[in-house]
């Protein structure tokens, strides 16, 4: 019994960082392009590229809670 309280602290100690809170979204107006691969394979150089040649199409995401960058 004594272990089980240890291990229920422990676990309660880390439970904040095991999960991350979820929120329902509306649909998304625009397709969503998802880009896959191995660390370092030039998935931002593609993203980057596609939005430059292309920027009426592609966009990017901002993260939730940060604030919006301004174009340089
Ligand atoms: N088509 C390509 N041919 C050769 N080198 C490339 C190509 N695309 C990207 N690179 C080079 O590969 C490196 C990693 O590119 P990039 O940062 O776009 O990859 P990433 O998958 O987004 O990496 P990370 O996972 O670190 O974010 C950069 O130095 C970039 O110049």
């Amino acid at each position: 019994m004594v272990v089980v309280c240890l291990l229920l602290t422990e676990f309660d100690r880390y439970e904040r960082h095991i999960y991350e809170e979820m929120a329902k979204m509306p649909p998304f107006q625009r397709k969503t392009l998802v880009l896959i691969g191995a660390q370092g394979v030039g998935r931002r150089s593609l993203k980057n590229r596609l939005i430059d040649i292309n920027p009426q199409c592609f966009g990017t995401t901002v993260p939730s809670g940060r604030p919006t960058s301004t174009p340089n």
